[in-house]
């Protein structure tokens, strides 16, 4: 009895403990933030108990993919990110919305763009990632933030120096040699064969990062891929589902397959990093290999990095190995797939590309870092393309404590995102042709090509702009330069059928066929 009079008490407390902290958390919170930017002028959907606007988001989301986009349009956005689309007509340029119980301010002004991404002093960090996410990322530079972020970075940016990359592009070009040496093959046995340029370039600068990440583990990084791959379907199909906490432990089908991706995956990096190391011990070879893996193991074990504490232990390793294969193998594809889009459908620009390569590089020779520097329109031509088909589809940070922003006072917790798409077609700073193609935009660099130089964010700006960005503009050159010296000519598939899609990045739905002429 004593026990009882003791018990109810408490279990009583708990219980309305739990309910205040649920009533807070899914009503009274939206409510106030709401009436806070609604007081500042910024509106938005209506928000759902728990859901928020996330049922909304898939509607318009299933919708959009059912509707057939215009062939020859080039604005993604209602197709892609068709939410931003119908909000910001209806409520203006920045507009509220819910991730579940989580708000979401959509911006696309340039000023507060750089406000954001430049800052140095922590106001804005990377929310944790689901745990779909995490598995394919890890805690790599792209999921982490704070002092664990600065060194991994510190320890990184060293692989990714101008000079150390310039001795892969022989890499790049040979991988692309042989993928067209394929090619060719093929159009012995069918010269009216059609390529589908995005599994194809997927297989290439799979091969490309393989081979710059491994050097002579290619193929088992290779088969890290396979892995990775999975993972990425895998994550696709549940990045909009709302996220149960603690629902990641419990050991449902979903889960089980990927925890056992997920240590697959590890295992395989894992038993490279051995090989390397033995190798490096044994004094075979040039110490760790002159590839990526063997840059950060060298930069990792350097006394003045140890020194310094800008090394990585083992796991952090593999976790960056996970994170360059998602963040530099398909986003560089994409980049790839659409140019061959936008070069198979226009002949007249791709005359003056292969003009270009071909008076620069000759008919046969892989180009160097000094002939790939001098590929002016070929430049041109992959930044309009970054532009209208940025692989990036959106990025976001999350206010550490309240905080101004231009005019705007933003809660603390608040996610503020960017929609690439609709920042990259803003007519007030791309002009009147925003959906147009036109790569002479770019014909004094990226930073002089719209009104305001953070109107093009393709490889993002400040403190966490893109580690491989140099990678992934000198891997995109050589892969175009060789085919454009490579073919007399080629042509977008009458077969094409127009339909850009959002799957984390943005990719073709049913490929781009292409039919090259030798
Ligand atoms: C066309 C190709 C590429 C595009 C468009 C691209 C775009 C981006 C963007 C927009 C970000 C910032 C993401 C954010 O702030 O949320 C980013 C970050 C990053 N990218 Fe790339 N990327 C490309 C290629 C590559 C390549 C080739 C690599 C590596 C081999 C790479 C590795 C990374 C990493 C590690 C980060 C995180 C940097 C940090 O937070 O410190 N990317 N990339």
């Amino acid at each position: 009895m004593g026990y009882l009079q003791f018990l109810v008490p408490v279990v009583s407390t708990l219980v309305l403990l739990v309910l205040w902290k649920l009533f807070v958390d899914l009503i009274w919170r939206p409510r106030s933030i709401t009436k806070h930017f609604a007081k500042q002028g910024v509106r938005g959907p209506p928000y759902s108990v728990l859901t928020g606007s996330l049922m909304q988001i898939k509607a318009l989301e299933v919708e959009a993919k059912q509707t057939p986009m215009d062939p020859s349009s080039h604005d993604v956005t209602p197709k892609v990110l068709p939410y931003y689309h119908k909000w910001s007509q209806q409520y203006g340029e920045t507009f509220l919305f819910w991730f579940g119980t989580q708000p979401r301010l959509s911006i696309v002004d340039p000023e507060m763009i750089k406000e954001v991404l430049s800052t140095k002093f922590g106001f804005y960090t990377i929310d944790k990632q689901p745990p779909s996410v995490d598995a394919l990322l890890g805690n790599g530079l792209l999921s982490i933030g704070g002092l664990d972020w600065v060194r991994h970075r510190r320890a990184l940016n060293p692989a990714f120096n101008i000079d150390k990359l310039k001795g892969m592009i022989k890499r790049m070009g040979d991988c692309t040699v042989s993928t067209v040496g394929r090619w060719r093959d093929e159009m012995g046995v069918n010269p009216r064969k059609e390529f589908d340029m995005h599994s194809e370039f997927m297989q290439l600068t799979g091969d490309i990062i393989a081979h710059t990440s491994f050097g002579t583990s290619y193929k088992e990084g290779k088969e890290v891929f396979e892995v990775e791959r999975e993972l990425h379907r895998m994550v696709i199909d549940s990045v909009t589902d709302v996220y149960i906490p603690g629902s990641e432990y419990l050991p449902t089908k979903w889960n089980r397959r990927m925890w056992r991706l997920e240590k697959r995956l590890r295992n395989n990096l894992k038993s490279i990093i051995e090989t390397k190391q033995k190798m490096k011990d044994s004094g075979k070879g040039h110490g760790y290999g002159d590839d990526l893996l063997g840059l950060m193991l060298a930069a990792s074990n350097e006394e003045s990095n140890k020194k310094d504490g800008a090394c990585l232990t083992i796991d952090e390793i593999v976790d960056e190995c996970k994170t360059f294969f998602f963040a530099g193998h398909e986003t560089t594809s994409n980049l790839l797939t659409w140019a061959m889009f936008f070069l198979g459908s226009n002949q007249e620009w791709q005359t003056k590309l292969r003009e270009e390569v071909r008076s620069v590089c000759g008919t046969s020779e892989i180009p160097d870092a000094d002939k790939l520097s001098k590929l002016k329109l070929v430049t041109m031509v992959l930044y309009e393309t970054l532009r209208l088909y940025s692989p990036v589809i959106f990025t976001e940070r999350k206010t550490v404590s309240d905080l101004k922003l231009g005019n705007l006072v933003i809660p603390k917790d608040t996610m503020v995102t960017f929609p690439f798409p609709m920042i990259h077609r803003n007519k007030k700073y791309w002009g009147e042709d925003a959906d147009e193609f036109n790569p002479l935009r770019f014909a004094d660099g990226f930073s002089r090509a719209a009104k305001h130089p953070n109107a093009f964010i393709a490889f993002s700006i400040g403190p966490r702009t893109c580690i491989g960005q140099n990678f992934a503009m000198m891997e995109a050159k050589t892969v175009m330069a060789v085919i454009l010296q490579k073919f007399s000519s080629f042509t977008l598939s009458p077969c094409y059928k127009h339909s850009p899609v959002n799957n984390i990045l943005l990719q073709p739905e049913f490929g781009v066929p292409i039919l090259f002429n030798q």
